[in-house]
């Protein structure tokens, strides 16, 4: 079975960021896109990700900030991935794959299910399906992935806990988890412990 792909998202504190680097996750999600109670800044980006082993993944998370933007941020924060959260055009994915990022289209389950119907999502994107609110801790209705066709490589997000993620991987058999609620004390704020068993318990399948 391939390995699953699992990310933690919203870190902002050196101790989350090595807990996630300790525990063996395969990302780190820093989150720029504002009124996010994880916000950060790209230095501050920068400096998490000091010391961290080379092999995780970073990702810079946005939402509809326009594309020049975007990659500013990334370049100063020195993130290798770029997650776009809103009604980013294929050319937006396209100029950033360009400018040596990688990308992923974090699209909400509904409409996932309505773009695949229709025919408009691009077999090379690497997605991410999630619940309508991103990063609100809430889960979706499976069953709006039935009659849909997902890629093998496809990422489970919404409100992943340590207690649901085993589950939710053996039912749906997503590629890639990512959870940001499910590992916190407070709202933005990371527990190392839920962190750590999060990714215990989505190796355990
Ligand atoms: O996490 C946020 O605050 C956020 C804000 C705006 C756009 C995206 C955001 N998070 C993106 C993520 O990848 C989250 O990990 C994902 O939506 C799952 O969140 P949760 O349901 O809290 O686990």
């Amino acid at each position: 079975m391939t390995r699953l792909f699992v990310k933690i998202c919203g870190i902002s504190t050196p101790d989350a960021a090595l807990a996630v680097a300790e525990a063996g996750a395969d990302a780190i999600g820093f989150v720029f896109a504002p009124g996010s109670p994880r916000l950060v800044l790209d230095d501050q980006a920068l400096s998490l990700t000091q010391g961290l082993p080379s092999e995780i993944e970073t990702v810079g998370v946005f939402r509809n900030q326009p594309i020049d933007e975007v990659l500013a941020i990334a370049r100063r924060a020195g993130v290798a991935t770029v997650q776009l959260h809103g009604d980013e055009s294929d050319a937006d994915f396209d100029r950033l794959r360009a400018e040596g990022f990688g990308t992923i289209r974090a699209i909400s389950v509904e409409d996932y299910r309505r773009r695949s119907l229709a025919g408009q999502l691009r077999a090379d994107d690497r997605l991410l399906i999630d619940a309508v609110e991103p990063g609100a801790g809430a889960t979706f209705d499976p069953a709006l992935l039935e009659g849909t066709a997902l890629p093998e490589s496809w990422i489970l997000a919404g409100g992943l806990t340590p207690d649901n993620v085993a589950e939710l991987v053996r039912t749906l058999q997503p590629g890639g988890v990512d959870v940001s609620s499910g590992v916190e004390a407070s709202r933005g704020v990371k527990d190392v412990t839920r962190i750590r068993d999060f990714i215990a318990a989505a190796r355990s399948v």
